[in-house]
């Protein structure tokens, strides 16, 4: 048996033409969706993120702004820009791109960001609100994860979700998420002893550790789900997952790759976000697209 793969690229583009109608709809009531997203330092990949931000941004017929900062700016300077981005109505959704230099605390910049306009869905109010099963903006690649998996149409609940990583942006909300779909959720990290043993239970196996090509075919499940997060360079500098892809697809069911997996999801589900956000501002909850 071969893996069905699942097509993170695909189903993004799939669900981007959904999110245009809602923009049009929006549009046609005097409102222009608008994501501001602050960029602080050189960081390259940040670079390469913020731009495919901004240009799926332009391609959906939504306002953007790209604000740079430079590496040395204070935490003082850039609380003052999402301040002021708080306040400016052109603008819905607010994001500061991970990570920041280390002199700025990310969870001060975070919990300044209104959570009205929090399309990372990191503010404290919106993942409290997740945790809780009410409705908020969720985090991108969790919440991209979860449509990648609606995709293969296998139900979510009762299954066994193995999260490997526990990182605030990742690992913990996504098992929070299949938590609020009925799944059984366990939650393993570096620390974790026989991780083996636990990931051989696993229904669906969500691999968020960092670590290039760390999984191969005797950590899965026969048949199981693999859902790769990773984003490495391998020994040749060649992008790939923390799953060894060509190892495993012979015994999980269904796997995603890397690129064209998690990565383009997680903006499809920015772009959502900043629809819901400008909706819920404007106070126009007649959208005919469900958000
Ligand atoms: N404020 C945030 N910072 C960061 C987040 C986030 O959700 N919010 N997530 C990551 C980076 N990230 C988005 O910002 C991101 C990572 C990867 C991709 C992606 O499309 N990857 C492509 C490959 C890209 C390449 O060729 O290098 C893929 O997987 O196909 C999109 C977004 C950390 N920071």
């Amino acid at each position: 048996m071969v893996a069905a793969l699942i097509n993170g690229k695909e189903i993004s583009l799939s669900i981007r033409e959904e999110l245009k109608l809602g923009v049009t709809e929006l549009k046609n009531q005097g409102v222009i969706p608008g994501l501001a997203v602050v960029l602080v330092g050189n960081n390259s990949a940040s670079r390469t993120y913020v731009n495919s931000k901004h240009k799926a941004c332009n391609e959906l017929g939504m306002y953007s702004e790209v604000i740079e900062l430079a590496e040395a700016v204070s935490e003082d300077e850039l609380l003052s820009v999402v301040r002021k981005l708080n306040n400016d109505d052109k603008i819905h959704g607010i994001l500061v791109q991970l990570p920041l230099p280390a002199h700025i605390s990310e969870k001060k910049v975070i919990e300044t960001i209104s959570p009205l306009k929090d399309v990372d869905g990191f503010h404290p109010i919106n993942i409290g609100r997740m945790m809780t099963n009410q409705d908020s903006l969720l985090p991108c690649t969790p919440f991209g994860i979860l449509k990648l998996i609606e995709a293969t149409n296998i139900p979510i609940s009762g299954k066994h979700v193995v999260v490997i990583g526990r990182s605030n942006i990742v690992g913990k909300p996504v098992g929070q998420l299949f938590l609020n779909e009925n799944a059984t959720v366990t939650y393993t990290h570096s620390r974790t002893t026989d991780l083996k043993r636990i990931t051989k239970q696993a229904d669906i196996l969500i691999v968020a550790i960092g670590v290039a090509k760390l999984i191969t075919s005797d950590y899965i499940k026969e048949g199981a789900i693999v859902i790769d997060v990773g984003m490495n360079r391998d020994e040749n500098g060649k992008l790939c997952g923390d799953v060894d892809f060509e190892n495993v697809k012979s015994v999980a069911g269904h796997i995603t790759p890397v690129p064209g997996g998690v990565g383009p999801m997680t903006i499809t589900m920015l772009l959502h976000n900043t629809l819901k956000a400008a909706s819920q501002i404007e106070n126009k909850s007649n959208l005919g697209v469900k958000l």
